[in-house]
């Protein structure tokens, strides 16, 4: 195998880990989804075989060019809305395999394809393996906003209790960082989704982020939300690429088994 830089390496061992486990040769539509470890996901499944009768559905663009790349059958959602398993990365998962996602912008087609999988699965390095959200992934929820409304949700994001202020963020143990409009890299302006909508990044005060599944109905419900990046009780497992070479296999209910390095 290639040697990686050791978070690279990690992350091929969480995928690999689970496709072996999870992409059974019954199993015809198949869900990638985005970041940089879905392209270990990818290899896997093409170096196994038995492709050619299957679909593999995206979870926006970069995961279309990756099926496309390693001449797979693409699929759309609303040709293959019953799908075998999803696999995504994570930014963050906390003890009970709730997650932050949507670091790549891409939580609504991303929570689209995870509940129209009989098993969604997330795959990601050991820096992401957590027991409350918002430890070590500290820039907030992703939330995709219709772009009219942003400055309207952003109001409602701050009445709701993300903070505006450095100090008011540090004081409430969301890390000094505070509610954003997320800026394009190398483009001025604001990031743009794959659906047209705006992205904030919102941190929420910890004994918040302590119930991620009520924080979610609370945003979710403000007018001009399209999505979450909040995914609570959607995973079957989660897998974590470690530094020893070890697969940390994280379970729905709740077990936690270590795979051994080959
Ligand atoms: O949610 C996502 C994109 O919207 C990604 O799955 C998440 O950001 C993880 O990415 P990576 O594998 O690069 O750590």
């Amino acid at each position: 195998m290639t040697a990686l830089p050791p978070i690279e390496a990690a992350k091929r061992l969480a995928a690999y880990a689970a496709v072996d486990r999870h992409v059974k040769p019954e199993h015809k539509v198949i869900g990638i989804g985005s970041g940089s470890t879905v392209p270990f996901v990818v290899d896997r499944i093409k170096e196994k075989g038995g492709n050619e009768s299957r679909v593999f559905v995206p979870t926006g663009f970069q995961s279309q060019e990756l099926i496309v790349m390693a001449g797979l059958n693409l699929g759309d959602v609303s040709q293959y809305p019953v799908i075998d398993v999803t696999i995504d990365g994570a930014d963050e998962v906390d003890a009970h395999l709730n997650s932050i996602k949507g670091g790549g912008a891409c939580q609504l087609r991303e929570k689209v394809l995870a509940e129209a999988a009989e098993t969604w699965i997330m795959v990601a390095d050991y820096r992401k393996n957590s027991q409350i959200l918002g430890e070590t992934w500290t820039q907030g929820i992703p939330i995709e906003v219709a772009p009219f409304a942003y400055v309207s949700v952003l109001r409602k994001l701050a009445a709701l209790g993300s903070p505006t202020t450095p100090e008011a963020s540090t004081a409430c143990g969301a890390q000094g960082k505070v509610l954003t409009l997320r800026m394009g890299k190398a483009k001025a302006g604001p990031v743009v989704s794959d659906n047209g909508n705006f992205i904030v990044d919102a941190p929420f005060p910890r004994e918040m982020m302590l119930k991620p599944a009520e924080l979610l109905t609370k945003i979710k419900l403000l007018t001009g939300v399209v999505e979450v990046g909040l995914f609570c009780n959607l995973a079957k497992a989660a897998y974590f690429g470690n530094e020893d070479g070890s697969v940390t296999a994280r379970l729905a209910d709740g077990s936690v088994e270590t795979l051994k390095a080959e």
